[in-house]
C-alpha cells in the first residue's frame, strides 16, 4: 500500500495584509516551498495524490463552537478594518478574506487523509496544509491556527470509523493547547507534545504546558507534556524522548490510529524554535511511529517557518512514509542535562498511569517547574547573550544524505532444500571464498576440510554481506543449521573487512559468547532469560527477562528503553539479528523487533535463524520488506523485577552510553 500526498494550492491564497510581526513568518511560500520540493526530488509522484475538500459545518462543529463558527464564517465579507478588529479578539492569528475558505480546506484534506488510510487505501500519508491547526481552541483562533485539523481528524475518526483509541504525536515546537484542552479528560486519545517552554517563558505562555499536565479526570495520563526549557536541543534529545517517553507509552497504549501534528520548526533554522535538530531527524521520528497501529499513520503540518529546513523536514518525512531507507544519524552524544531533566520530569509524572513507566526514577531534586519564576535581571541577562549566539538566520547545517533505495529489498540465503519466501530474492550465485578466508575457516572450526556445503552457505552468506554493505541489497535472512556457528563466522570472519561497527541483537540463550570484542568493532546486545550479568562489558550487553523471550512486556520494553538509544548512539553499519533456537519470541514482536532495526545502519539488517524455525520466514520475510508488524496485543504489566532490573543496568551502563541517562 502507499503513501498518500494531499496538496492544494488554493491554502496557499491567503496572507497578512498588515504589519504584525509576531505572524509575519506564517507566509504561503511555506506550503509552496514544501510541495515543489516533493517534487524536484520526485517524491510526489510516488505518492498518491489524495484532493482536499471543505470540511462540513458538523465536522468543524466536531471541535469548535457553533458561536466561532459562525463568526469566522462573516470574516470573507469584512473589510480590511473589519478583519483587524475582528483579529484583535484573538492571539498571534491573522484573518483574510480567502483564510476562512482555506481553513476548510486544511481541515478537510486532514479528513481526507484519515478516510484514505482508514479505507485501506492507502498505508500512510501527509497533508501539507495552511493555515494550521494545533492552537486554535473550541472558541478561539490562536497561534495561526483557525480550526484545529487534528483534533478534527481525531474526532471524526472515531465517529466514523469506531477507532478506539488515537495518539496524537505533536513534534511541532509549540505547545498544542488546543488539542490538549480538546482531549484532556479523554482516555481514547493520548496527546504527547514537546515544545519550547523556557520555564514558561516561551509562547504562548502558559501554566498548563508544563510536564505535570498530566490530563484530568478519566483521561489523567493521557496527556504528555515535555517542555524543553533551553533552546539549542539537538537530534540526541529528541531520540531520548522518544525512546524514554513517548514511545513505551505509545506501545503499551497500542493505538489504531496514530496522527501527527507534523509541524517543522522544531528543525535547525527555524525563527521560533531556534533548536538545533537536522531535518533527516524526522526521518527517523516518523520512522519509530511506522509500526504502531499496524502503519496506520497520517501526518498533517503544522508549523515550520525556516523555508530551508522546512522543505527538507517535509522530504525526509514522505521518504520515510514511502519507505525508503533511513538515514544513518552520525554523532549522537546523549541528551543535554536540561532534557535529561524534561525527560525524567514528564516520566516521573507518568509512572502512576504506565505501566512501562513504573520505574522511572523521582523528578530531580531541582525541580523545574518552580524554575518560571525567574528574577528580571537573568532574564535580561540571557535575552543579551542569547542575541548574537541564537541567531538562526546564521545557522548552516549540511543537506540530508541521499537515501537510496537498493535495487534489491531483501536476499535469502537458504539450503537448496527449503523453498524462498515470497518477495525475498534467493541468492544462489556466490562466489568461490579466498583461500585465505577457507583456511580461516577451517582453523575457526577447528576441522581440517570445512564441510563442502558449509563452505557453500559461508560463501553465500559472505556474498550477501558484501551486497549489503554495497547497498546493492537492503536486508538478507539466512537459515543454517548452526546458528551459533553461523554468528559467530559472520562477526569474526566475513565481516571484519568489511564493516566498521557491527550490532549483534541476540534474542535467546546462546553457549559461549567468546566473539566478544573490546575494541568497539561489534556490540552485542543479548536478550534471554539467562541473567549473565557477570560477563557484562562496554560492548557485551546482556539483557535478562526473568520469563524469557516470550514475555513480550519485558521485550518491548528492552528494545525501546535500551536496544534503540545504544543502536543509535554505536550507530552500526550493519545489523545482525541471531535468532537462537527455542528463544520463545512471540511472532509479533519478532516482527515489531526486525521493524524498529530498520532504523540502522540504513536498513542492513542480516537475519540469521536455525534451519528448524523455518516456520517463522514467513513473518521475518514481511518484516524485512517492509510490511508493518502487528500490534502487540494486550500488553501485560512487566514483571516488576524486569522493569527494575532495566533501569538499574541503564545507570550502570550510562556512563559508557549517554543515551541510556533517564535521570540527571
Ligand atoms: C502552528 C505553530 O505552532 O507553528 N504556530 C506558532 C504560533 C507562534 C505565535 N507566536
Ligand atoms: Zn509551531
Amino acid at each position: 500500500m502507499g503513501t498518500a500526498l494531499l496538496y492544494d494550492e488554493e491554502m496557499t491564497k491567503y496572507k497578512l495584509l498588515w504589519v504584525d510581526p509576531a505572524c509575519k513568518i506564517e507566509v504561503p511560500e511555506r506550503l509552496i516551498v514544501s510541495y515543489e520540493a516533493l517534487v524536484r526530488s520526485g517524491l510526489s509522484d510516488r505518492c498518491i495524490s489524495i484532493p482536499a475538500r471543505e470540511a462540513s459545518d458538523s465536522e468543524i462543529l466536531l471541535v469548535h463552537s457553533e458561536l466561532y463558527l459562525e463568526a469566522v464564517k462573516k470574516t470573507p465579507y469584512m473589510t480590511l478594518e473589519d478583519l483587524k478588529e475582528f483579529t484583535l479578539q484573538f492571539g498571534d492569528v491573522y484573518f483574510h478574506p480567502n483564510i476562512y475558505h482555506c481553513a476548510k480546506l486544511a481541515s478537510g484534506s486532514a479528513l481526507q487523509l484519515v478516510d484514505s488510510v482508514m479505507t485501506g487505501k492507502v498505508r500512510n500519508g501527509i497533508a501539507l496544509v495552511r493555515p494550521p491547526g494545533h492552537h486554535s481552541m473550541h472558541g478561539a483562533a490562536n497561534g495561526f491556527c483557525v480550526f484545529n485539523n487534528v483534533a478534527i481528524a481525531a474526532r471524526y475518526a472515531k465517529q466514523k470509523y469506531g477507532v478506539k483509541r488515537v495518539l496524537i504525536v505533536d513534534w511541532d515546537i509549540h505547545h498544542g493547547q488546543g488539542v490538549q484542552y480538546c482531549f484532556e479528560d479523554d482516555p481514547s486519545v493520548l496527546y504527547f507534545s514537546w515544545h519550547r517552554y523556557e520555564h514558561q517563558n516561551f509562547w504562548p505562555n502558559l501554566r498548563e504546558s508544563d510536564y505535570d499536565s498530566v490530563g484530568k479526570e478519566s483521561g489523567a495520563g493521557f496527556n504528555i507534556n515535555v517542555p524543553w526549557n533551553n533552546v539549542g536541543m539537538e537530534n540526541s534529545d529528541y531520540l531520548s524522548v522518544f525512546c524514554h517517553v513517548l514511545l513505551p507509552v505509545a506501545y503499551e497504549f497500542c493505538p489504531d490510529l496514530v496522527l501527527v501534528c507534523a509541524g517543522f520548526d522544531s528543525a535547525i533554522g527555524d525563527p521560533e524554535g531556534e533548536m538545533c535538530a537536522t531535518p533527516d531527524i524526522f526521518a527517523h521520528l516518523t520512522h519509530l511511529l511506522m509500526n504502531l497501529a499496524g502503519g496506520k499513520l497520517c501526518a498533517v503540518l503544522e508549523g515550520g517557518y525556516n523555508l530551508t529546513s522546512l522543505a527538507q523536514s517535509v522530504c525526509q518525512t514522505v521518504q520515510t512514509l514511502l519507505g525508503d531507507p533511513l538515514p544513518q544519524l552520525a554523532n549522537l552524544r546523549g541528551p543535554c542535562k536540561s532534557a535529561v531533566e524534561s525527560l525524567q520530569c514528564a516520566r516521573s509524572a507518568h509512572r502512576r498511569y504506565w505501566s512501562f513507566l513504573k520505574h522511572a526514577a523521582d523528578p530531580p531534586m531541582t525541580d523545574i517547574s518552580t524554575k518560571h519564576i525567574k528574577s528580571a535581571m537573568e532574564e535580561e541577562e540571557k535575552t543579551e547573550m542569547a542575541e548574537e549566539e541564537r541567531c538562526t538566520e546564521g545557522k548552516v547545517w549540511p543537506e540530508p544524505p541521499e537515501r537510496l533505495c537498493p535495487p534489491v529489498c531483501s536476499a535469502s540465503v537458504l539450503p537448496d532444500d527449503v523453498a524462498c519466501p515470497d518477495g525475498l530474492k534467493r541468492l544462489s550465485s556466490s562466489k568461490d571464498l579466498e583461500p585465505l578466508l577457507v583456511s580461516k575457516l577451517k582453523n575457526r572450526f577447528r576441522t581440517a576440510a570445512v564441510d563442502g556445503d558449509r563452505v557453500t552457505t559461508f560463501s553465500r552468506l559472505y556474498t550477501l554481506i558484501e551486497k549489503l554493505v554495497a547497498n546493492e541489497i537492503r536486508n538478507g535472512l539466512v537459515l543454517v543449521p548452526d546458528v551459533a556457528a553461523a554468528m559467530m563466522c559472520v562477526v569474526q570472519d566475513l565481516t571484519s573487512d568489511l564493516v566498521k561497527r557491527v550490532l549483534v541483537v541476540c534474542v535467546g540463550k546462546e553457549k559461549e559468547l567468546d566473539y566478544v570484542t573490546t575494541d568497539g568493532k561489534v556490540l552485542v546486545v543479548q536478550i534471554s532469560s539467562e541473567d549473565r550479568e557477570e560477563q557484562r562489558s562496554k560492548y557485551y550487553i546482556p539483557v535478562c527477562l526473568k520469563k524469557g523471550c516470550s514475555d513480550t512486556s519485558g521485550f518491548i520494553q528492552a528494545v525501546l528503553g535500551l536496544l534503540l538509544p545504544l543502536g543509535y548512539e554505536y550507530n552500526p553499519d550493519l545489523v545482525l539479528l541471531v535468532r537462537m533456537p527455542g528463544s520463545g519470541v512471540v511472532d509479533s514482536m519478532w516482527q515489531q523487533l526486525i521493524g524498529l532495526l530498520q532504523g540502522f545502519a540504513k536498513g542492513h539488517t542480516l537475519v540469521l535463524m536455525q534451519v528448524n524455525e523455518k516456520a517463522c520466514m514467513g513473518s521475518t520475510a514481511s518484516a524485512l520488506l517492509g510490511h508493518p508488524a502487528p500490534p502487540l496485543q494486550d500488553l501485560q504489566t512487566p514483571f516488576p523485577e524486569d522493569g527494575d532490573a532495566l533501569e538499574r543496568l541503564r545507570e550502570r551502563l550510562q556512563a559508557d552510553w549517554k543515551t541510556l541517562q533517564t535521570t540527571s
